[in-house]
């Protein structure tokens, strides 16, 4: 059975979609604004097309009501019919046939909107918008008045010619009592500063007392300056109303071929590389966000953009950027051009590459580990700690043909004093970025060798002792490896400086894993204590090596009391776990504990009730 079929157009609820706007699509009421300029904007820059003498004014006044008046190509009554009155249509897209005649389309790349519910915005701050408007393209036609509710409901007459005395727009607006904040003059001035502070045409605000302030200015890498010297601070003082901050120096960026102009500003302190900056991101002068950090790439934290572009594309809220080929073509080609201002500060400044270093190191490292160019130019320059303090690595290799470097930072700490007495170059490499860095240096000074610390390096440039002393030492020896042997670690007796430590614990990652390995198959049984054994063999063990120049160490050597002598071995090696500075686990804290108990009892009953050579009393 056929049924009959009777076709209807989608009614819009005009304030289901404002709610929707504001709630969602925009961050705040204060985006009226924004669209008021754009539109005021594209207008003038429509007639212009045309007329390129004509007048380029933008007038924002405030008071009761709002109003923004232009000298733009105004619009005919079938033209507010087609695009005041439909939303999502735009003059300013071709398919719409808005922009017909000699000249107006070479204009569309220059518009702003594109989107055609701009206007809209007003409505989340007023519940009546006005437009009257009178052509300029045919100076014999009426001016029309638009009344736009926020309902959905408009209306359209004429008025009398001198209604509008010369062709434009002017756009009223009375905000709702709830939003009056939004249009008061201190605010209405703000915000056009803000969003309009490098729009073309002259933009002025107009207070409800006749006070009139300019808001725009041709921002300052537009200019030209008497000097290099002038424009550099011209480009600096920008940044310090901009910004608040006085950079350490600017990068200019052109990019001609993605309509993009402005200027990379470094900042004067670190920041932190997780901090990603907010860069000023204009949009054929009106600004499109002040927190775009997808404009350059992650690792150039340490400069803050302002630029104005032809070729980005906002979203819809206009309030970020498109993430498009464009945007990743231009953040890569930014990125290029902050990268050759440091490459080329080497040899064109290096008291300011130095002070950028001092500042930005951690940025530095963090870039240089996947820029092999920029590597090659900064790595001599780095600064990093090492046996002889905090010193580039160029100057560091100059005096130790072998570089050593440490994979932590208690490693570093423990192994330092030692190594640097023993004549080893020790670089700490605990901190992030270190390690793989020094570990590149050869590739840039050929001939100097890099190598992980490791214990036997250490140990191999530790003297030995001579044979009678070894000899003399051998009985504390035996015990104290038996005892200290029992926690994964060998003990050598070595001579060295300083005389101050008595002695050393080296150990590192891979003998700590050991242990753990060990810990869990005495835990096990079966396969599992087979797997983890079968991994233990050839791990290498942690040593403790006893300084034999120490005063401690060879009172130690010399007891004979088997008792006194496994505590002493424990107390020694305890107190070298405290040295290594690393987090002890339960059974090291306790040795400790069971060391200290055991001197303390010995000191207090030299041949205490227990008797000579047996363990601590459980009660003591
Ligand atoms: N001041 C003005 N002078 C002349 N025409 C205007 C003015 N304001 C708005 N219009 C007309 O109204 C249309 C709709 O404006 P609206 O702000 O809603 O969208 P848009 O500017 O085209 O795009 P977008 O949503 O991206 O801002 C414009 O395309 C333009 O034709």
């Amino acid at each position: 059975m056929l049924h009959s079929e009777s076709a209807h157009s989608f009614q819009v609820d005009l304030r289901g979609l404002v709610d929707l706007l504001s709630h969602h699509l925009y961050s705040s009421p204060r985006v009226y604004l924004r669209e008021l300029l754009q539109n005021a904007a594209d207008a003038i820059t429509a007639r212009r097309a045309a007329d390129p003498g004509a007048p380029a004014t933008i007038t924002v006044r405030t008071g009761e009501s709002l109003t923004v008046t232009d000298t733009g190509a105004g619009l005919t009554e079938a033209d507010v019919h087609r695009f005041l009155a439909t939303i999502g249509r735009s003059s300013k897209r071709y398919a719409e046939g808005g922009l017909d005649g000699a000249g107006l389309e070479s204009a569309r790349g220059e518009f702003i909107g594109q989107f055609g519910i701009g206007l809209l915005a007003c409505f989340v701050v007023a519940d009546e918008i006005t437009v009257i408007s009178r052509p300029a393209a045919d100076p014999g036609a009426p001016t029309v008045e638009w009344r736009g509710h926020a309902d959905g409901r408009y209306t359209i007459r004429t008025l009398p010619a001198d209604a509008m005395p010369e062709p434009g727009t002017t756009v009223r607006l009375t905000p709702r009592a709830d939003n009056a904040e939004w249009t008061s003059p201190e605010r209405v001035t703000g915000l056009a500063r803000h969003f309009g502070g490098l729009l073309k045409p002259e933009v002025t605000v107009v207070d409800p007392r006749g006070t009139v302030t300019r808001i725009n200015d041709t921002p300052p890498w537009e200019r030209s300056h008497g000097s290099p010297l002038a424009r550099r601070e011209a480009l600096t003082a920008y940044c310090r109303t901009t910004f608040g901050f006085t950079p350490l120096d600017t990068i200019e960026l052109d990019l001609p071929a993605a309509g993009l102009r402005g200027v990379a500003y470094v900042l004067p302190t670190a920041v932190s590389p997780a901090q990603r900056a907010g860069h000023r991101v204009h949009l054929k002068g009106m600004l499109l966000t002040d927190k775009a950090p997808e404009l350059v790439p992650d690792w150039a934290f340490f400069v803050r953009c302002v630029v104005d572009t032809t070729s980005l594309r906002p979203t819809a809220s206009r309030e970020a950027l498109y993430e498009d080929g464009t945007l990743s073509a231009v953040r890569d080609a930014l990125g290029r051009r902050v990268r050759d201002w440091l490459t080329g500060l080497a040899a064109s400044d290096p008291a300011l590459l130095h002070r950028f270093i001092d500042t930005h190191h951690l940025a530095v490292k963090a870039l240089a580990r996947h820029d092999d160019e920029l590597l090659r130019v900064v790595l001599p320059w780095l600064p990093f700690e090492t046996t002889d303090g905090d010193v580039t690595l160029e100057e560091f290799a100059r005096n130790h043909p072998t570089v050593l470097v440490t994979r932590s930072v208690e490693e570093f700490r423990q192994v330092a004093p030692i190594a640097s007495a023993a004549g080893l170059g020790v670089v700490n490499g605990g901190y992030t970025y270190d390690r793989d860095l020094v570990h590149r240096l050869p590739e840039i000074r050929p001939g100097s060798t890099v190598t992980d610390l490791d214990p036997a390096t250490v140990t191999a440039h530790l003297d030995a002792v001579d044979p009678s002393a070894e000899l003399r030492a051998a009985a504390f020896l035996a015990l104290a490896r038996e005892t200290v042997g029992a926690h994964e670690c060998d003990v050598v007796l070595r001579d060295f400086q300083p005389v101050t430590a008595p002695a050393l614990l080296l150990d590192n990652r891979e003998a700590r894993h050991e242990r753990i390995r060990s810990s869990l198959a005495f835990g096990s049984d079966g396969l599992w204590a087979d797997i983890l054994g079968s991994l233990r063999d050839g791990t290498p063990r942690a040593q403790l090596v006893l300084n034999h120049l120490n005063p401690l160490v060879r009172q130690a050597l010399t007891i004979t009391e088997r008792g006194l002598a496994t505590t002493t071995a424990e107390a020694l090696y305890g107190q070298a776990l405290l040295l290594s500075r690393r987090p002890l686990r339960a059974s090291e804290s306790a040795l400790l504990n069971r060391a200290f108990i055991g001197l303390l009892t010995h000191a207090m009953h030299p041949a205490g009730p227990a008797g000579p050579g047996t363990q601590p009393r459980k009660d003591a």
